[in-house]
């Protein structure tokens, strides 16, 4: 200590990087210009100091009323939403919220905000994947259109990983972890989608990707926290797990990539092998696979840059959908479980069960999109535990990258930089839009459906009628449901995600009976977003008959 004093009082100049990194926090947290609009802030107090720093740490702590405040208080104006070590939102009232997701991409962005919140520079070990997004047009676009035909594979699928891990004894109840069970089955069937058998079955593949997709949040979450001048030298540190789980996911995944590349150009190269459409690549069978990594071979070939065709850049792309989907889809399933076994009376359960069975046999038993399509309690099941569980807290969120800024239609400026977003949270439970939104209710958006439409001519009646039970669809978005969020950036995967789920949760409540939950185990606040219970456990028995 006396030494430190000595040199201090010799060679003061050794205080000065301390100085300097005192004097940059400070900044950053208390005296930075905001560039905030001028309206109220959600979690501040009049008269006191620093209210912007103050009222981020408010509402961190307590996200559930700050949403709340945020939308009850300030119902018809915009409003600051400041958030530790995430942007500080300006939240829109809901009824702007159509006008900012009809906004162009040169105005406000949604890929400049998750850039920023995840931290995706740093946090996606090759950020060209980012910058150069080709697997979320072909979400929308294949995925989306294949996905009935792709029902006898999940269906397949489901059936393994469901009955290895719920087991197929009729005779005792056997208790398992609902989130931990589930996301492995998740996690196995989205991917036999992804890269197909046998390597969606390969565990050690699923844990690099479900790692993988924790590591991003993680990380980004402390790289947000760093001051930006300092993120380029903390993230090589913080982000050792991604970089160990990358290139381990790319390893497994490689050999297959390798495989169907050399498959595909000899294709390419003899066409009269091909089968005559001179690009396919080959499952063994001489048939080309119908899988994610297929389509993305095929589109990279198409777009004719070599870097989409390398084996990194493929396996890369299936990771990101790993970390697009499999939480987001093992939450959704888990909550459901949960939501049936603890608040649905065993009526409504044998109601279900009575729907799916006289839904496949008016498609002859046999599973498919249209099958599903007609099964709406078991859809309106989804919706609803999603209405009550969403994960979403406040929805579209969006960065104004539009030089100069831009005006809402209330009138407020909101200049460059600012993310703008719309209120989720309280809307789902909001009573005037869902009567005793605190209760699950699995047939509340089927009742919807089947209410009867307003008048008209007969086309226009019928053209009434099918856009009235569309509107309460599960992968349908509106400014009051922003589980997928809202508008045209809205999830693309959703129409795979609401076939894949209905049909595991049709499978299961088929196959299994559950022992009703005497209370619903809680949600819990992760920062901005709501987690399912993790180790919540239920109890479940096979079946003898499966209808
Ligand atoms: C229950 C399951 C899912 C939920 C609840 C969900 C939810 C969401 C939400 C809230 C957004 C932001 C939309 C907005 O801001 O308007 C989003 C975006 C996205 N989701 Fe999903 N998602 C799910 C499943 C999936 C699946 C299965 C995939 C891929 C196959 C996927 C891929 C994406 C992608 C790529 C985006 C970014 C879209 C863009 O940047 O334009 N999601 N998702």
């Amino acid at each position: 200590m006396a030494a430190l004093l000595d040199l201090l009082e010799t060679r003061p100049a050794v205080l000065a990087p301390v100085v300097l990194a005192v004097a940059y926090l400070i900044y950053q947290l208390f005296l930075r210009p905001s560039g905030l609009p001028d309206i109220p802030i959600v979690g501040a107090r009049p008269g006191e100091w620093f209210p912007l720093a103050r009222a981020r740490w408010r509402n961190t702590r307590d996200m559930k009323t700050a949403t709340e405040v945020a939308y009850s208080q300030y119902r018809d104006r915009a409003v600051v939403l400041p958030i530790a070590g995430a942007q500080d939102f300006v939240q829109l009232p809901i009824a702007e919220m159509q006008w900012l997701v009809d906004q162009p991409d040169s105005d406000v962005d949604l890929h400049a905000q998750v850039l920023d919140s995840l931290q995706l520079d740093f946090t996606v070990m090759d950020p060209r994947l980012i910058h150069q997004p080709m697997h979320q047009e072909l979400i929308s676009t294949v995925l989306t259109r294949e996905t009935g035909n792709l029902v006898p594979a999940l269906l397949d699928e489901t059936r393994f990983s469901v009955d290895d891990l719920w087991g197929t004894d009729t005779e005792g109840f056997r208790e398992i972890c609902v989130y931990d069970a589930m996301r492995r089955i998740i996690g196995q069937v989205t991917n036999r989608v992804f890269v197909g058998l046998p390597l969606c079955r390969d565990q050690n593949l699923l844990a690099a990707g479900l790692a993988y997709a924790q590591d991003v949040p993680m990380s980004s979450t402390v790289l947000r926290f760093t001051p930006a001048l300092l993120r380029p030298l903390v993230a090589p540190l913080v982000t050792l797990p991604n970089r160990l789980h990358t290139r381990k996911f790319y390893n497994i995944l490689r050999p297959e990539v390798e495989r169907r590349l050399a498959a595909f150009s000899a294709r390419r190269s003899d066409p009269e092998k091909s089968g005559g459409n001179g690009y396919n690549g080959d499952n063994g069978e001489g048939k080309e696979p119908n899988d994610f990594l297929q389509w993305s071979i095929t589109q990279a070939a198409a777009l004719g840059d070599p870097y989409h065709a390398s084996p990194d850049t493929l396996s890369g792309r299936i990771l990101l959908l790993n970390f697009a989907s499999i939480h987001t889809s093992s939450f959704a399933i888990t909550h459901v479980l949960l939501d049936l076994a603890s608040s649905t009376s065993p009526a409504q359960l044998e109601e279900l069960r009575a729907e799916i069975a006289s839904v496949l046999a008016a498609h002859g038993g046999t599973w498919n999109k249209r099958a599903l399509a007609a099964m709406e309690k078991l859809d309106s099941a989804m919706r609803e535990s999603q209405r009550v569980n969403s994960f979403v807290t406040i929805a579209t969120a969006r960065k104004v990258v539009k030089e100069g800024g831009i005006v809402t239609p209330s009138g407020v400026h909101v200049p460059k930089g600012v993310v703008l977003c719309a209120p989720s949270y309280p809307v789902f439970h909001n009573p005037d839009i869902y009567p005793e939104p605190e209760v699950f209710k699995p047939f509340r958006f089927a009742e919807k459906r089947a209410a009867p439409t307003v008048d008209g001519k007969e086309g226009e009646k019928e053209k009434d009628s099918y856009v009235q039970r569309a509107r309460q669809a599960f992968a349908t978005t509106s400014p009051e449901y922003t589980a997928f969020g809202h508008g045209r950036h809205a999830c693309p995967g959703r129409f795979f995600a609401s076939s894949e789920l209905k049909l595991m949760l049709a499978y299961i409540i088929t196959h299994y009976n559950i022992e009703p939950l005497e209370q619903r185990p809680s949600n819990f606040w992760f920062g901005m977003n709501r987690i399912p219970p993790m180790k919540a456990t239920i109890r479940v028995r096979r079946r003898k008959t499966s209808v």
